[in-house]
């Protein structure tokens, strides 16, 4: 089993180390092979998605990524921006299906931004659609604005675009991943608004005719941002597009405690996988050794399961994160009194000291 291991920028060394420990701690036949990516890339060879780095993902069975990006970047050309990598790699392996499971553990009620009763057993399934939308849709650039407003001013211009098969092939993920769980689809969109979304709705209701046993509801995007603080338990699986997925998430990430609880995986039609963080490479954070890495231990518990086969494997992680909880293990993101303040090597030593006994 080989996997492409790119911890990028920021806090992606210090994260993916603790994945790392975790993975090398199961004794199992792993190939893992290192590279740089992001503005480590951009470093090391000008590019932020080096051509060695991108022939060793596509020969991977699984590749566990950290995170890209830096402020000091923000001044380059975008085709040079850290960013450019992570959607270089999601659209060259046509990873278009992204899971971003938002779990509340039960130790962590009190972490989460809302009243413990509110997220007590939360269990959502985010699937945001990865590789369509206006993140890639063409045209997209800067120009004098031949009409509009301000004719004749600089304007700037992207497309937001789906075509039938994108928005059916993530509606089929959609309702097989509701069908093992509670059976439950709420797809959002801003269809009152926007013909791409308009179409978005009229596909998803049609495959849903295709699984009975799934319920379907619509929701606009900006009652669904207000929904998930408001009654986040009655989503289960939620599918979006690009955008609203990318906004989502982050908001559903601090229903479970933190940011740093939010593991991603993202899949194209062969199971291969690109895992990682939803978070990014906190720059405000780098270097101090607090950030939290069970994002990323809990990123390659899904890789393990999705890419990799090892589903025994996967719950012996996802068991040992919940053991490491249980103990009162805390990095400063999801402390509260009464727990243990770790550093984010403390935890990663602590989950591999915890599959010794789950
Ligand atoms: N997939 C990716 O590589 C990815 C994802 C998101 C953002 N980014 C990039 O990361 C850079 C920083 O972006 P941002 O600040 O908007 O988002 P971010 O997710 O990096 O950080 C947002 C906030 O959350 C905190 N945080 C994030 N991860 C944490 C963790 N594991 N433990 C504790 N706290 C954590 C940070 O300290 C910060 O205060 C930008 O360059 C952005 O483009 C990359
Ligand atoms: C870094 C950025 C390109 C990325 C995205 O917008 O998809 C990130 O925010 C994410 O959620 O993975
Ligand atoms: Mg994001």
């Amino acid at each position: 089993m080989k996997i492409a291991v790119l911890p990028g920028d920021g806090i992606g060394p210090e994260i993916i180390a603790e994945a790392v420990k975790v993975l090398n701690a199961l004794n199992l036949d792993l190939q893992m092979e290192t590279a740089p990516v992001g503005g480590a890339g951009y470093e090391a060879s000008g590019h932020p998605l080096p051509p060695a780095t991108l022939k060793l993902a596509q020969e991977a069975d699984a590749i566990l990524f950290g995170a890209v990006g830096d402020w000091k970047y923000d001044t380059l050309d975008r085709p040079l921006r850290p960013e450019q990598a992570i959607l270089g790699l999601r659209k060259a392996l046509g990873l278009f299906a992204n899971f971003r499971p938002a779990i509340c553990y039960k130790e962590l009620t009190h972490a989460s931004s809302l009243k413990p009763e509110l997220v007590a057993g939360l269990d959502i399934l985010i699937i945001r659609e990865l590789t369509g939308d206006i993140y890639f849709g063409q045209p997209r650039g800067r120009r004098e604005a031949p009409d509009g407003h301000f004719p004749g001013s600089e304007e700037a211009f992207d497309t937001m675009r789906y075509s039938r098969p994108e928005i059916e092939r993530i509606a089929h993920v959609a309702f097989q991943a509701a069908q093992k769980r509670d059976k439950r689809v709420t797809s959002v969109d801003k269809s009152n608004v926007l013909e791409t979304f308009q179409l978005w709705k009229d596909v998803v209701t049609e495959v849903a005719k295709q699984y009975p046993d799934v319920a379907l509801d619509h929701m606009y995007v900006d009652n669904a941002a207000m929904q998930l603080v408001k009654e986040p338990k009655r989503f289960d699986v939620v599918v979006t597009g690009n955008m609203f997925g990318d906004i989502l998430s982050d908001e559903a990430s601090m229903l479970t405690g933190s940011i740093g609880m939010l593991p991603s995986a993202s899949l194209n039609d062969k199971k291969q996988g690109l895992y990682e963080p939803s978070h990014g490479s906190a720059p405000d954070i780098a270097g101090k050794g607090i950030a939290n890495p069970l994002a990323t231990i809990l990123s390659a518990a899904m890789m393990l399961r999705f890419s990799l086969g090892q589903e025994a494997a996967a719950l012996k992680i996802e068991a040992a994160v919940q053991q490491v909880l249980a103990d009162g293990l805390r990095t400063a993101d999801i402390y509260s009194e009464g727990t243990t303040k770790v550093s984010t090597a403390q935890m990663g030593d602590a989950v591999v000291k915890a599959l010794a006994s789950v």
